[in-house]
């Protein structure tokens, strides 16, 4: 089987990072199809309220959702669940126990406080959970979970995951993992593209789009989260 290739579609951006950040249902679901066009797979994303803030409440989330859905029926799509949408742990569950025909999947990231309960409260509303891991003490961590999961993302994130560049960020989590394990290997910003080459030579699951990198490998301006993609995909 092919390695995964997943779009991530806007994460915590804004048009003030790229003028083609899909941040409406609408602009969502052209956005899924432009991705699975270019090879995506699956999508993920972050859905917004009418302010094109991040948002978790069904309201939101839920015409984003049906809009991917209605767009790209057979396309596996999931969202974020990160502590910074809702700081607050108790709202924060609250909010996602309110997830009703919600997303295939949802990222859980483990370093945050509450990940195992969001991962339960989730996979009891039928939503499988992609665990989002930044760091070795949050692989560690993982480690300790006995319930499904859809994936695992190991995640170079400048400024939190620990190392001086990406690739050796991504592999100081790898090294605490099993092998066995379906997993999705990438960077954001200025490890994006120097971690996803990597990952593609050894064979990971990647993933590309707006929420990791707003220009094409060498710097070139891009359209769209397609264009992003589709560098990924020529290069398989
Ligand atoms: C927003 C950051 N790009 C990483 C993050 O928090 C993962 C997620 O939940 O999508």
């Amino acid at each position: 089987m092919d390695a995964i290739l997943k779009c991530c579609l806007n994460g915590d951006r804004s048009r003030a990072d790229h003028p083609a950040v899909p941040l409406t249902p609408a602009e969502l679901a052209q956005s899924a199809y432009d991705a699975v066009v270019a090879g995506a797979v699956a999508v993920h994303f972050h859905p917004r309220d009418s302010e094109g803030r991040e948002s978790l409440r069904w309201a939101d989330v839920e015409p984003a959702v049906t809009a991917v859905r209605e767009r790209c029926p057979e396309l596996p799509l999931g969202v974020s669940t990160r502590e910074e949408i809702e700081p607050d742990l108790p709202t924060r569950l609250a909010l996602l126990g309110e997830w009703d025909a919600g997303p295939d999947f949802a990222s859980v990231n483990w370093h945050e406080d509450g990940a195992e309960q969001i991962a339960r409260l989730l996979l009891e509303r039928g939503i499988g959970i992609e665990a989002g891991l930044f760091t070795p003490d949050a692989a560690r961590k993982f480690l300790n979970w006995r319930g499904p999961v859809v994936r695992l993302l190991v995640e170079a994130i400048p400024g939190v995951s620990p190392g001086t560049d990406g690739i050796a960020a991504a592999q100081a989590v790898l090294d605490v993992l099993p092998t066995g394990v379906e997993l999705v290997v990438h960077g954001e910003g200025e490890w994006a593209w120097p971690v996803l080459e990597w990952a593609r030579r050894l064979g990971y699951g990647l993933r590309a789009g707006f929420e990791d990198m707003l220009t094409g490998p060498d710097g070139e301006r891009v359209t769209d989260n397609g264009q992003l993609v589709g560098y990924v995909r020529r290069n398989r």
